[in-house]
């Protein structure tokens, strides 16, 4: 979408009504969440934040190391410590990691305090973009596509209960970043 000056006083208007309220995107690895986050933070003048970022700034490690030092028991505890201390702060997009929304606290923190939005993608599009990098420890089994494959089918449900959902295929993450917020503005415009 060009930055036309109509999409900027839609923007506009989306802050206004937005107010301070973080936007959350949620959903599987691999589904955009970290560089959809990014690029929709800059459109929308807000500073972006990522729960796994945190996590391995303030463990001093990558989250595939925090998995094998301490296992995934220790991560998600620390993931929604991290996750209700970042909803905290005003005007941001929170990327988070695929299981935070799967902690029934966490998801009820976040879709009290934030507009969610989970970011979905059809199975071939996730398990293309995870394959190419191997820094997701959870698909570190025998058979990842099986692995992963049942990952969504227990997950699915659990996103579903975000305010919102945006489809991404195969487009560029900056088309994908315009539907977030043509979504939300929609959203906010039926409250
Ligand atoms: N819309 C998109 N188009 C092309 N590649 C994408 C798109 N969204 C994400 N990617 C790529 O897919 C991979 C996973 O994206 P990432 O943002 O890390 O997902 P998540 O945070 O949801 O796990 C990255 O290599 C990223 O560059
Ligand atoms: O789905 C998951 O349980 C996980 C997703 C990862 O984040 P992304 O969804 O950003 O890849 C990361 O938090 C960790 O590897 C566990
Ligand atoms: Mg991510």
């Amino acid at each position: 979408m060009p930055d036309t000056e109509t999409t900027k006083a839609e923007r506009h208007e989306l802050a206004a009504r937005l107010g301070k309220r973080p936007i959350v995107l949620v959903g599987m690895m691999g589904a955009g969440k970290t560089t959809v986050g990014r690029r929709l933070a800059a459109k929308l003048g807000r500073r972006f934040l990522d729960s796994d970022d945190e996590i391995e700034t303030a463990a001093g490690m990558t989250i595939e190391e925090f998995f094998a030092a301490h296992g995934e028991p220790e991560f998600r505890a620390g993931e929604a410590r991290v996750i209700a201390r970042l909803l905290k702060e005003d005007n941001i997009v929170l990327a988070t990691g695929g299981g935070a929304f799967v902690n029934p606290e966490t998801r009820a923190l976040i879709n009290a305090n934030a507009v969610s939005v989970w970011i979905k993608a059809e199975f071939e599009l996730l398990f293309s973009r995870v394959s190419r990098r191997s820094n997701r420890p959870l698909l570190k089994t025998a058979n990842p596509r099986d692995t992963l494959k049942k990952l969504i089918e227990a997950r699915y449900p659990v996103y579903s209960e975000a305010h919102l959902t945006v489809v991404s295929t195969d487009v560029p993450q900056d088309t994908v970043a315009n539907e977030v917020i043509d979504a939300v503005a929609t959203y906010l415009k039926d409250k």
